[in-house]
């Protein structure tokens, strides 16, 4: 009577960046868990093949290709999709890019490109999806932030610009939304590799120094990310909101 269940049987979830890294991983974690999925990534083949994968876990895949960016595409694509009688129960905001560049170097056209993909296109799909689940009373929003948003990093001041402000709107949509029932957390990851890093992650020199300040000494499984994405999605964080879970290995506490 005190295990809360972390199924998500019945649930649709809907994943941004749902095709590589992260994304990938959160979307065979809730099919796993049970829930239907809306794929959203740019790469038709890789939508397609990844929506395969979900349904060969018996449950339901909903294409969607499109750039965050044109996030209306996405909600024409995703009413023209999915089942009338169906909402949208889970929406997690993962996709996400960076342009390492030095703060003194930044160009408009990165600036842009970072700030749209990470930050707005984050904000008017949690606003589309909002708007179902406020008219069922109850829905779950998880956006992937970042440690960058939360200390600095030396990758870049525009990226860990759009990763705080992810923080901050988690924050404000769960005070808006708090009232029907919505819950609006953030999951901040230290390294984990994937597409977005394996470059970074293939100097051994850069690998040691993220290490020796990382207090479990050693980056991440994706599984170990994952597991806290269907937390954040199942009942069992139901008097959870506007919190950001940083899932880094100690980095973040680890003054000196
Ligand atoms: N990998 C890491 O070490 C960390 C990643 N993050 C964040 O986690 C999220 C996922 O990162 P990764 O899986 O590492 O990245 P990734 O680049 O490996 O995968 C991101 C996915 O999002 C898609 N994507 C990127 N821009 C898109 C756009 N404009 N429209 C549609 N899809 C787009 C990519 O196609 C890919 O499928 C990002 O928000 C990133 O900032 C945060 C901290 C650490
Ligand atoms: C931990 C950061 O988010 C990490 O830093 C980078 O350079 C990548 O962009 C990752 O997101």
């Amino acid at each position: 009577m005190y295990l809360p269940s972390f199924s998500l049987h019945n649930k649709l979830a809907a994943v941004t960046g749902a095709t590589k890294g992260i994304g990938y991983a959160i979307t065979m974690a809730y099919a796993e868990a049970g829930a239907d999925i809306i794929v959203i990534a740019r790469t038709e083949e890789d939508v397609h093949r990844v929506v395969q994968e979900v349904k060969s876990y018996g449950q339901k895949g909903y294409p969607v290709v499109a750039d965050v960016k044109d996030y209306l595409s996405i909600i024409s694509q995703i009413e023209a999709t999915i089942p009338d009688e169906s909402t949208i129960d889970i929406w997690v905001n993962n996709a996400g890019m960076n342009i390492r560049n030095n703060a003194l170097e930044v160009q408009d056209e990165e600036w842009e490109q970072i700030v749209q993909t990470n930050m707005k296109s984050a904000f008017f799909l949690s606003q589309y999806a909002a708007r179902q689940m406020k008219d069922k009373q109850e829905g779950k929003i998880i956006n992937i932030s970042s440690v960058a948003g939360h200390v600095a990093l030396r990758t870049g001041v525009v990226y860990g610009m759009t990763k705080s402000a992810l923080i901050q709107m988690t924050k404000t949509l769960a005070l808006e939304w708090g009232e029907y029932n919505i819950h609006v957390n953030a999951i901040g990851p230290w390294y984990f590799n994937t597409p977005l890093t394996e470059k970074l992650l293939k100097n051994e020199e850069y690998v040691e120094e993220i290490k020796s300040r990382t207090p479990m000494r050693r980056i991440g499984e994706l599984k170990e990310l994952a597991g806290t994405a269907v937390f954040l999605a199942s009942e069992a964080s139901n008097y959870m909101t506007g919190q950001t879970l940083f899932v880094d290995g100690g980095m973040t506490i680890y003054g000196f």
